[in-house]
């Protein structure tokens, strides 16, 4: 295929295409996916197989430029396609969403995050983010084998987007030993081991899959379960007239101006769970794994909190949670660091031609044609030396400067108008989490953890191998 179109790539081998090596479980299909770009240097793109798929991997930070802003057009959809029938949950994703239905429903969800919408939630956040802090106070293991931190994240988010979203309390930090009831329905969605994880897998690799009708993200008895959820919280809430600041609100009055089914409301609702919760989730996880590797970062971001704890009466505002400079930095590096997922995928809409112009780069010419498929090199242009120096280190200063963020060679939350509509939640509650636990404890790496870092192979997001382990001893007053 990519031979007729004049396009470089690594030979496939029949079926298991260029990523044999993490079929077999050698590897994440993005690690394998980082040996073809490494191996491509001074090409603009390589073309490659993920399994038997071809698919464009780009290299050019001008190409993905065009891809992602300037000819969004060309390339307006990603690449899933969930039936809302089948799915009616999943298939009402912005993310999944394609043309018309896509544009309508990203422009009605966007006013739900605004920052002013951001700052009414923060209240209900911090609460939850003190919450956090009591139970890593008491719990039994947080000084000695330390907390396993991905799942004490999967706490901290899932009981944000229970009340940011579904009005709830999810009771996330009142048990040690057991995980409650809406964690439970909550897992359900992208959590490593269960069905929705291992369809959304395959369907990463194979994603001829969700063209069968019977292949369904969500179980009945959970999409059930979360209507019901909703629809008694939202007649509770209409009944008593209650007004809450949260974006389940938002959605009601949506509801109200649009004539939504209560479905509809659940599904956007669950938006939050099924692109936020994990995601958040596990970007929290590394930045803090980073903090315990590097602690002379944590006693650099607690100098800003006492800065700005002073000038606010010893309050933390959303404003300085937003501002701290060392904080914003070690975010952005952990993003850069160690990404939750190395790249996205892009379906091109409408033909498509490129040519580099940047003499680093081969002079050569692709051709791309509506249903190909392109690669964003997320994580690839981040571990390249050309862009970062010592790429393998983790340098909060680098993050310092506006040039690193140039969205272009760095872009954690994706690019132009299918960028993550969601991000300003999802670093709210990061550095709100973050900055409650800076604030309250001293991170080191418990000796439970599995160094050198290893991600196990066949996960949608990248998973720490044996868990995140890290101790957390409480400052004293
Ligand atoms: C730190 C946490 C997060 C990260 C790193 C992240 C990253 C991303 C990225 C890279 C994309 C583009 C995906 C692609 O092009 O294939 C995306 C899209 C999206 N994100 Fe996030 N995200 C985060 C949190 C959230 C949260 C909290 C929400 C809650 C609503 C959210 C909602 C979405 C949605 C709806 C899309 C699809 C947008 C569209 O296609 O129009 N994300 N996110």
């Amino acid at each position: 295929y990519w031979e007729r179109k004049g396009v470089p790539g690594p030979k496939p081998w029949p079926i298991i295409g260029n990523i044999g090596s993490h079929l077999i479980g050698k590897m994440t299909m993005g690690e394998a996916i980082g040996e073809i770009y490494r191996k491509f240097e001074g090409y603009p793109f390589a073309g490659l197989f993920r399994a038997t798929k071809p698919v464009l991997l780009i290299r050019d930070p001008d190409m993905l430029h065009r891809v992602l802003v300037k000819d969004f057009k060309s390339f307006a959809q990603n690449e899933f396609v969930i039936n809302k029938e089948t799915d009616p949950i999943f298939g009402r994703n912005p993310f999944i969403l394609r043309g018309q239905e896509w544009k309508e429903t990203r422009t009605m969800l966007t006013p739900g995050m605004t920052s002013g919408k951001m700052k009414n939630m923060y209240p209900i956040l911090r609460e939850i983010s003190k919450n956090m802090v009591k139970y890593i106070e008491n719990h039994p293991t947080a000084t000695t084998d330390g907390i396993e931190t991905r799942a004490l994240t999967k706490r901290l988010t899932l009981d944000n987007v229970a009340k940011a979203a579904f009005g709830i309390d999810g009771k996330a930090f009142e048990r040690y030993d057991d995980i409650s009831e809406f964690n439970k329905l909550a897992d359900e969605f992208l959590t490593p081991g269960t069905w929705t994880s291992y369809i959304f897998y395959l369907a990463t690799v194979f994603p001829a899959i969700l063209r069968c009708r019977f292949v369904k993200f969500v179980r009945p008895e959970v999409e059930q379960q979360l209507i019901e959820i909703v629809s008694d919280v939202v007649s509770y809430r209409r009944k008593n007239n209650i007004q809450a600041n949260d974006y389940l609100q938002f959605l009601m009055e949506l509801a109200k101006d649009r004539n939504l089914a209560d479905i509809e409301i659940t599904s956007h609702a669950a938006t939050l769970f099924i692109d936020g919760y994990e995601t958040s989730s596990a970007v929290l996880t590394f930045l803090l794994l980073s903090l315990a590797q590097n602690p002379e970062y944590q006693e650099k971001i607690r100098n800003d909190i006492r800065k700005y704890e002073k000038e606010n009466d010893g309050e933390l505002t959303y404003e300085a949670v937003h501002e701290m400079p060392w904080l914003n930095a070690c975010l952005y590096e952990s993003l850069r660091y160690r990404p939750a997922a190395d790249f996205t995928v892009k379906e091109c809409t409408e033909p498509f031609e490129y040519t580099p112009t940047n003499p680093d780069f081969k002079t050569i010419t692709v051709k791309l044609n509506p249903g190909d498929v392109v690669l964003t090199p997320m994580a690839y242009f981040s571990k390249d030396a050309r862009y970062f120096e010592n790429p393998e280190k983790f340098m909060p200063e680098r993050m310092m400067s506006k040039e690193s963020m140039d969205k272009s060679i760095f872009f954690p939350f994706s690019d132009g108008p299918r960028g993550c509509i969601g991000q300003r939640l999802g670093r709210m509650m990061i550095k709100l989490a973050t900055t409650y636990i800076l604030k309250n404890f001293e991170l080191s790496v418990s000796p439970k953890l599995q160094q050198p870092i290893t991600y196990l192979p066949y996960n949608f997001m990248n998973e720490i191998r044996g868990g995140a382990w890290i101790r957390y001893k409480k400052i004293s007053d």
